[in-house]
């Protein structure tokens, strides 16, 4: 066996990929996958996001030197139980991805003695497609990623997993697991919360009105964005953070009900002001360049294998004056709709871009 340092990733998908990708750039080691769905192993392994994958995980397990969970947070735990059980590396280090860490901390403080560092951890940033084919190196850039040590870990496996995820550039901060799961309630899992019952209302009415669905534009598109994320890994959190989410679920309906007073009584003033304070709190929020905000505006296109293919559509796009934050061939063919992968900044730029494709004879898809 080759003397590279090893890493295994438990959950090849968006998140998995993305830390895979961050840590391939920096680092000359080997990373293994493992995953339930084999395929998300196989088109990992094609994007050279992963070296390889495994089917026996307890057997690599017993090899690596960092272990990423990268699951959803149920599962999370649970292999915290097998890894547990396992005769690991002495100083192997093992960290997470998940959105909770309240339980994830408690199973691995009971699981696992002394010896073993567990550092959980969180990139606030994502996004709501799913699988290794949308991971992207660069995903937590300037993004805030949390670490929630147990209790025990030195220093030092702290600063080593750090530099492990230094590929990310990501600002790590760290903190307890009970602060991480409040914060992250308030402005992560509940808003998904909201934005689910957003579009369960929205489809409520579009049964008894044909004009609903062509006309839910705009504001509900960026409202609602959220709500087309994996319903899996959004189940897990609910269940990790209840608590949590009913005293939020509480105050919102407190909420609702001072709105709902404010609408009845129609006082012009009152409706203002309720307006107004939202907006400058909304205003005043600090602008980061990504991060919990990130933009992922993909158009993919069908191409053939032919020279000049790539110019002409570069050049269809520049002649729209349309700008491009990136352009990528992805060679699984068989895996995804369309070869050429560009990325925009605004969805206007992708609709205005795949419209100029189209109208010139190219297939275009927007989702994977
Ligand atoms: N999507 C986001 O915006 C985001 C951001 C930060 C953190 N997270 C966290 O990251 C984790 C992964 O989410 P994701 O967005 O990458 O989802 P994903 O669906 O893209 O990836 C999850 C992967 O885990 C695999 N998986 C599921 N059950 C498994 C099992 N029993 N054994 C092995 N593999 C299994 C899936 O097949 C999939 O490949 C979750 O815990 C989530 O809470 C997500
Ligand atoms: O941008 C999105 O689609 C996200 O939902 C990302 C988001 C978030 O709520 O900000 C989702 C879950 C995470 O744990 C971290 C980031």
């Amino acid at each position: 066996m080759s003397n590279k340092e090893r890493v295994l990733l438990i959950g090849v998908g968006l998140i998995g990929g993305s830390v895979a990708l961050a840590i391939k750039k920096e680092h000359n080691a080997i990373i293994i996958g493992y995953d339930v769905k084999l395929d998300n192993c196989q088109l990992a392994k094609k994007l050279q996001i992963i070296d390889d994958y495994t089917e026996n995980l307890q057997e690599e397990a017993l090899n690596a030197d960092l272990i990423i969970l990268a699951c959803p947070v149920e599962k999370a735990e649970a292999f915290l139980e097998v890894l547990a059980n396992l005769p690991l590396k002495r100083d192997v280090i093992i960290s997470d991805v998940g959105s909770t860490k309240g339980r994830i901390l408690e199973k691995a403080e009971r699981s696992f003695n002394k010896e073993v560092a567990f550092i959980g951890g969180h990139p606030m940033a994502g996004s709501h497609k799913a699988g290794p084919g949308s991971a992207r190196a660069h995903l937590f850039e300037n993004a805030f990623y949390i670490l929630t040590p147990s209790r025990n870990v030195k220093t030092e496996k702290i600063e080593k997993l750090k530099n492990w995820l230094r590929g990310t550039k990501a600002n790590f901060i760290t903190m307890d697991s009970s602060e991480h799961d409040l914060v992250t309630a308030v402005v992560s899992h509940f808003p998904h919360i909201v934005a689910a019952s957003l579009v369960r209302q929205v489809e409520n009415h579009a049964s008894k009105n044909e004009h609903v669905n062509f006309l839910a534009a705009g504001g509900f598109r960026d409202i609602t964005r959220i709500a087309s994320s994996s319903p899996e890994m959004w189940r897990d959190i609910v269940r990790h953070n209840q608590s949590m989410l009913l005293s939020l679920l509480d105050e919102w309906m407190i909420e609702m009900n001072d709105v709902r007073h404010l609408i009845r009584d129609g006082d012009s003033d009152l409706i203002h002001d309720y307006f107004f304070g939202a907006k400058k709190y909304r205003d005043s929020l600090p602008v980061r360049a990504k991060g919990a905000i990130a933009a992922f505006y993909d158009l993919y296109v069908d191409i053939l294998d032919r020279p000049g293919v790539i110019s002409d559509i570069t050049t269809i796009l520049f002649q729209e004056n349309i700008s491009i934050t990136n352009i990528r061939i992805i060679e699984a063919r068989e895996d995804v709709y369309g070869v050429l992968r560009i990325s925009f900044q605004t969805e206007q730029d992708l609709e205005k871009a795949r419209k100029s494709l189209q109208d010139r004879g190219y297939d275009t898809y927007i989702s994977m």
